[in-house]
């Protein structure tokens, strides 16, 4: 009996040498992406982060992900999607960094639970809440998801610069929009102890609810990359106000953050640790 494999041949992505081949989900391989990438959620909002940037080309667009490579700045950069949630973010970072991704940072948008974050603010990620199950695949539940200091620096300073809104703290990943952030489901449907879930993350003095930053951070600090996030705020979950405005304040301050980190390398390189420390006012 003979068995005609020639389907499968075409799309067979070898793993003998996982650096450089095509990966499986992203369709990038090395050198297609650079040391910084942004990660939004929405496909959509790639080409609202690349209107920002001086020049760029779209170099992979498989399932969720889309990645364009181009230049902020001066600095070289990327952006992949990495669809909703921590599963298919995982994805993202475990390919990222097969080609050579060393800085991660995402470009989301959040639901704020405190009464000082209004609709249309940004909100950057200092660590998260692990309410999610992918992260718990990679390590123990007690493990933290803290973002990179130096992100969370530079993604401050390109706020200020740009002269945004912000506000610095924590941040609670969910797998579920409805249930996991305490909000009603089909027909009124109200998950097991919903108002006290989102009333203990406020009194705990958490900033927000998305749903990637907790894997994305969990596993680029088990990977030594560095991570970050910055959300815009479109649910006012104290007031009710919901409003899709302000993505490209986030795509801008996380633009110039990858600028940012950037020159701060370079000083490194010449000076050492202690121009980096300066930098930061540290
Ligand atoms: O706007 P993005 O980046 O997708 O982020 C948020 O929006 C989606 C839910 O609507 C989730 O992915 C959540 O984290
Ligand atoms: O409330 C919100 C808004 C955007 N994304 C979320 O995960 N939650």
């Amino acid at each position: 009996m003979t068995t005609d494999n020639s389907d499968d041949a075409s799309t067979v992505h070898g793993s003998e040498d996982p650096q450089t081949d095509e990966q499986y989900h992203l369709e990038v391989t090395e050198g297609d992406v650079a040391e910084g990438v942004l990660l939004p959620g929405n496909p959509e909002r790639v080409a609202k982060i690349t209107d920002c940037w001086d020049d760029h080309d779209v170099v992979a667009d498989h399932r969720e992900y889309r990645t364009a490579t181009g230049t902020y700045d001066e600095t070289p950069i990327s952006v992949t999607s990495t669809g909703i949630g921590a599963p298919s973010s995982a994805i993202a970072v475990e390919e990222l960094a097969r080609v050579g991704a060393d800085t991660l940072i995402r470009v989301g948008s959040c639901g704020a639970i405190q009464e000082e974050t209004d609709v249309g603010d940004l909100i950057i990620t200092s660590g998260a809440v692990r309410q999610e199950g992918t992260s718990k695949e990679y390590v123990r539940e007690e493990y933290p998801a803290v973002a990179d200091h130096a992100v969370v620096a530079a993604l401050a300073a390109a706020a200020d610069e740009l002269g945004y809104d912000y506000h610095v703290g924590l941040t609670a990943s969910t797998d579920s929009f409805y249930a996991g952030q305490s909000r009603e489901g089909f027909q009124g449907f109200l998950a097991r102890d919903a108002d006290d879930k989102i009333e203990e993350l406020r009194e705990a003095g958490v900033l927000n609810f998305e749903m990637e930053a907790s894997a994305i951070l969990t596993l680029a600090q088990i990977y030594g990359l560095r991570a970050g996030a910055v959300c815009t705020v479109y649910a006012d979950r104290t007031t009710g106000e919901f409003q899709v405005t302000g993505e490209s304040k986030a795509a801008k301050t996380a633009s110039k953050a990858v600028s940012l980190l950037a020159e701060m390398d370079d000083r490194v390189d010449e000076a050492g640790a202690d121009a980096w420390h300066a930098m930061l006012g540290l």
